[in-house]
């Protein structure tokens, strides 16, 4: 039995992708923290939703998937009631394996997960790492779970804070890249949705051949801006002001925030 507690974004998209994947209802459980949610999350997925108390004590995988602010309120009302060999996966942002295990009883394995809202539509990036109790078998597990939903990658947990700001918050920089195209299309006149629907597309289409095409980005960039042209004009800009230094500025900024959140 596999429990989602905190079944908001996060983890409804899981147990959504965890039931595409041809999981039963009756093998999963989820917790809320309103009527209202529980409500929503029974009728639509016909599972039940239970306490965290109940769904600890049930339960041999338990996902937490509340945010990094609310996993110690969490921790204190399960963490003693958590049997041996159940297996804790924790999705929040900056909270460590040790934080978790701290509040745990001795040798629960825990695995830290990062994923991304594309889990939504099965093409989620999860990097995942072994806390100090967790061997292969966990991350097995753990790979079983979130594979169906998208890529998954081991990395050591040193770089989780790093791979959140990468891949965790990465679709938000793509919606914002969008955003702001869409806006350069309205300031050349274009109507909104026409707009909408020529950098959408170009997005997938520039998506779909770095994944498939094997080669480079900047090769791909490379083939699309011709000598005098219109894209290097373009590029001059994005360079004059600084756009490859904000990514940078951005991501690392991500990183430290994250480092931030364990201790509130
Ligand atoms: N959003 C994203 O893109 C990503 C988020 N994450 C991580 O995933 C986690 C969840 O984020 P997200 O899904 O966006 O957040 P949400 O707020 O959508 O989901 C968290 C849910 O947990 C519920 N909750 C809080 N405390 C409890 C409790 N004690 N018992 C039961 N339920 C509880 C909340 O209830 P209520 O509805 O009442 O607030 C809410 O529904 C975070 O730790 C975040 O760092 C990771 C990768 C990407
Ligand atoms: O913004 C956040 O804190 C979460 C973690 C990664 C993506 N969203």
């Amino acid at each position: 039995m596999i429990a989602i507690l905190g079944a908001g974004k996060m983890g409804e998209a899981l147990l959504s992708g965890v039931l595409r994947a041809g999981r039963r209802p009756s093998e999963l459980m989820a917790t809320a923290r309103r009527e209202e949610r529980a409500a929503l999350l029974r009728e639509r997925y016909g599972i039940e939703i239970v306490t965290n108390v109940e769904a600890a004590r049930r339960a041999s995988t338990l996902v937490l998937a509340v945010k990094p602010q609310d996993m110690g309120v969490l921790l204190e009302e399960i963490g003693p009631r958590i049997p041996a060999g159940t297996l804790v996966i924790s999705m929040a942002a900056g909270i460590t394996s040790a934080f978790i295990e701290e509040r745990l009883p001795e040798d629960v394995p825990v695995v830290r997960v990062m994923s991304n809202t594309p889990v939504l539509v099965d093409e989620a990036m999860s990097v995942i790492s072994a806390g100090s109790h967790a061997g292969e078998e966990h991350l097995k597990l753990a790979e079983e779970l979130l594979t169906p939903v998208g890529k998954v990658l081991r990395i050591p947990e040193s770089l989780q804070d790093g791979a959140t700001a990468l891949s965790g918050s990465g679709p938000a920089y793509f919606y914002y890249l969008v955003e702001a195209m869409v806006d350069a299309g309205i300031l050349l006149g274009m109507p909104r949705a026409a707009a909408l629907e020529m950098v959408i597309q170009s997005a997938v289409g520039a998506a779909v051949m770095l994944r498939d095409s094997g080669e480079h980005p900047v090769l791909l960039r490379e083939a699309v801006t011709s000598p005098g042209g219109t894209t290097i004009a373009a590029i001059r800009e994005l360079e004059k002001h600084g756009v490859r230094a904000a990514v940078l500025e951005a991501i690392e900024a991500a990183r430290n925030r994250g480092r931030e959140l364990a201790g509130g």
